[in-house]
Parts: C-alpha cells; sequence; structure tokens
C-alpha cells in the first residue's frame, strides 16, 4: 500500500494490530506488517499468511511511481511478487458528490494532465498515439470493497498541479464527469504496478474540496481518520481476495 507522505502510511498503519517492522530496500523503505489473522496465538507456530507493506512512496506521480516500481521489483527478485497495489492517502473531493471526509474508491485511475494543449483544448497522450491514461482496478473487488467501506466509487484523478482555481475545477468535471476525487499518485502508482502485470487500486480519503484554493479549510486529521477507519474495514476482504477473481 503506497501512500505519499509518512503520516498517511501511519494513519493506514493504524488499522492493523500486528506487529510490523522495517525492510530497507535500494531506493525504498517499506513498513511489513502481518494482519492480525496471519499473527499466531503466544506459544504457537508462526502461521503462513499475506504480508501487507505500507511505503510513503513520495509526492507526485513520478516519485510514486518510481518507489513502488523499487519495491514491485525487489519483490519479484525474492520470489515473493505482490498481489496487489493499493495507492491511497488524502484528495480532494469534487463537490457535492464526494464530500470531506468521506472515502472515494477508483473505478477509474485516470491521469488529467498527461497529454498535449492544443488551441481546440486538452488531447490525452492516448490521441497522440502514445500509452495510455487510465487503470482500471479489478471490479468485482471494487464492488466488494465499496459494500464493506461505504466509499463512493469513480474515477480518480492524478494530476501534477493541485486544482486550485474553480475555472480549472470546471474544466476537468466537464473533461470527466465521473470524477469524485483527485490526488497526486494514482497513475503512477498504476503505471508501476501494470508494467508488474500486477492489479491497483486507488483509495482516498476526502481532505478537501477541488476548487479554490483553500489550505486553511483542508480537513487532514478528519481524512487521516476516515483512512484508519475504512482500512480497518477493508483489511479483511483484501486478506481473503483471490487474486484470480476479475
Ligand atoms: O500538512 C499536513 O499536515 C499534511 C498531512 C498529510 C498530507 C499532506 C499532504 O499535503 C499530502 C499531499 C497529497 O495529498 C493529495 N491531495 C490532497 N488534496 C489534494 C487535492 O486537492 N488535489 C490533488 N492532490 C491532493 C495528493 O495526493 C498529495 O500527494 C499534508
Amino acid at each position: 500500500m503506497a501512500t505519499a507522505v509518512p503520516v498517511e502510511r501511519d494513519a493506514v498503519a493504524g488499522a492493523f494490530t500486528g506487529p510490523h517492522h522495517e525492510v530497507r530496500l535500494p531506493g525504498v523503505t517499506l513498513h511489513r506488517l502481518r494482519p492480525a489473522s496471519a499473527v499466531p496465538p503466544p506459544g504457537a507456530a508462526p502461521a503462513a499468511g499475506p504480508t501487507l507493506d505500507l511505503l510513503a512512496a513520495g509526492v507526485g506521480p513520478a516519485l510514486a511511481a518510481a518507489s513502488v516500481a523499487a519495491a514491485l521489483t525487489a519483490g519479484a527478485l525474492e520470489g515473493a511478487p505482490y498481489d496487489l497495489v493499493v495507492s491511497t492517502g488524502i484528495g480532494g473531493g469534487f463537490q457535492p458528490d464526494a464530500p470531506v471526509g468521506s472515502l472515494v474508491l477508483a473505478d477509474e485511475i485516470t491521469a488529467a494532465d498527461l497529454g498535449a494543449e492544443t488551441p481546440d483544448g486538452f488531447l490525452p497522450v492516448t490521441e497522440l498515439g502514445f500509452g495510455t491514461v487510465t487503470h482500471r482496478p479489478p471490479e468485482a473487488l471494487v464492488r466488494e470493497l465499496v459494500a464493506v467501506t461505504g466509499a463512493r466509487a469513480g474515477t480518480v484523478l492524478t494530476v501534477s498541479t493541485m486544482t486550485g482555481t474553480a475555472e480549472r475545477t470546471a474544466a476537468l468535471r466537464a473533461r470527466h464527469p465521473r470524477a469524485l476525487a483527485e490526488a497526486m499518485e494514482g497513475f503512477g502508482v498504476g503505471e508501476a504496478a501494470a508494467a508488474h502485470g500486477v492489479p491497483v487500486l486507488e483509495l482516498r480519503a476526502v481532505s478537501n474540496a477541488v476548487g479554490p484554493r483553500d489550505r486553511a479549510a483542508w480537513r487532514i486529521g478528519e481524512a487521516l481518520a476516515a483512512l484508519t477507519e475504512g482500512f480497518g474495514k477493508l483489511a479483511p476482504v483484501l486478506e481473503s481476495w483471490n487474486p484470480h477473481e476479475p
């Protein structure tokens, strides 16, 4: 699970009661957790079970992609490839659909500013003949997680520049009518996951409205608490998830 900054990583870690330790790798440090279901009772032999790694991967799509790719490569080389990557943290919510304090789970992770501006408007890189601008998390898993967390499902945009004006907000909404939230890492994390053939999720806790920048109005504590609570509900589903499901 990859957040941008350590305080977000610690909010996710707050949902897990088992022991954890640091794993230092070239370019990245993981916080490795054993979920509660895998922690043996005192005196019992260690149980086999899933391992969850948390990572403060950095702000922005490029650093997040580089950090997650380092972790994925290390796992693959150790013969312990990951089954799933989760991009998570706080994010901006498009109003009124994603209020502050709510959770948004991406059914599409879309790079909103990867392309070219033209006098006739924005062209995504796909229309220039390159790459992709969207990653799609596993549908059945998204449905199940929405049911247990109460998160709203929709598009989460990845931007390199945080939206800070009403004009930019309106332009994003016009181009992405299904967008519920924006953040700065999801698409980069999705690119790293796709390069390794690993599915990706993005879960955001809304700390602020997308719109004219008003940093004083951000409710970071509320969003981090929502993240901890959301992961408490999501963890058992992820632990029992079969990666071969659609
Ligand atoms: O100042 C703090 O205490 C603090 C604590 C936790 C996180 C932060 C961040 O600034 C995290 C940056 C991270 O948040 C995402 N984010 C949040 N709101 C938006 C938005 O409106 N548009 C785009 N991204 C947003 C983003 O993923 C950043 O990486 C500060």
